[in-house]
């Protein structure tokens, strides 16, 4: 099976934790546009989505799932999204497509948060994928040192804005060993927005694709 295979077949298992009725809250990524092509199948089972991206948003909205506000939302059931890392311990690294912070703040909203990864994203270790770091613009330089102080190597994503408006920095050769301790220092430096590490909210549940079905942990 290829990895793309891998990651449908994840996405497609979380509609099994899609309640009938309910607002799904939705990520970004490969991974999800399989999740979001689901939700397609059930869409007159569902009352719509919160998304974390202006390219989910579009992906809903072409398959006639309602988006809806996040401030016109006080709960959501369930938040689905894919990571590009994630440990044992159910901690993720997030934000290779740049959504991290829209992402970060859809999942706070919701009860569970369900991670859907093909097999290759696992690590006991975080820190091998780049960690990024949404940051506002003229803070670039500034935070860029003092992510260097912190032993990484923080590398600018040259010609990308997020959603917010902002800049990301890559932190490489990060071996990460206390995620929660580091998400709460990294967001500590003035003029960081947040960073990828989802630590002090990881994943409730796991589907990983693998070559043998997807599995739920
Ligand atoms: O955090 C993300 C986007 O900001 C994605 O969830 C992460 O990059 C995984 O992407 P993919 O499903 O394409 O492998």
């Amino acid at each position: 099976m290829t990895q793309d295979e891998l990651k449908k077949a994840a996405a497609w298992a979380a509609l099994e934790f899609v309640k009938e009725n309910t607002i799904v809250g939705v990520g970004t990524g490969s991974t999800v546009n399989h999740f979001i092509d689901a939700l397609g199948s059930i869409k007159d089972t569902i009352k719509g989505a919160v998304s974390s991206s202006e390219a989910s948003t579009a992906r809903l909205k072409a398959l006639g799932i309602e988006v809806f506000e996040l401030n016109d939302v006080d709960v959501l059931d369930v938040y689905v999204d894919g990571a590009d890392e994630i440990n044992a311990h159910n901690e993720m690294i997030k934000g290779g497509g740049a959504a991290l912070t829209r992402e970060k703040i859809v999942a706070a909203v919701a009860k569970q948060f369900v991670c859907i990864v093909d097999d290759t994203k696992l690590v006991a270790t975080l820190g091998g994928f780049p960690l990024p770091v949404e940051v506002i613009p003229m803070a670039r330089s500034y935070v860029a040192r003092e992510l260097l102080k912190l032993g990484g190597d923080p590398v600018y994503r040259q010609g990308v804005v997020t959603d917010n408006g902002n800049v990301i920095l890559d932190v490489h050769n990060l071996k990460i060993t206390q995620a929660k301790q580091l998400e709460t220092q990294i967001n500590q430096i003035v003029g960081v927005v947040t960073n990828g590490l989802f630590a002090e909210r990881g994943a409730d549940k796991v589907i990983i694709g693998t070559k043998n079905g997807p599995q739920i942990k």
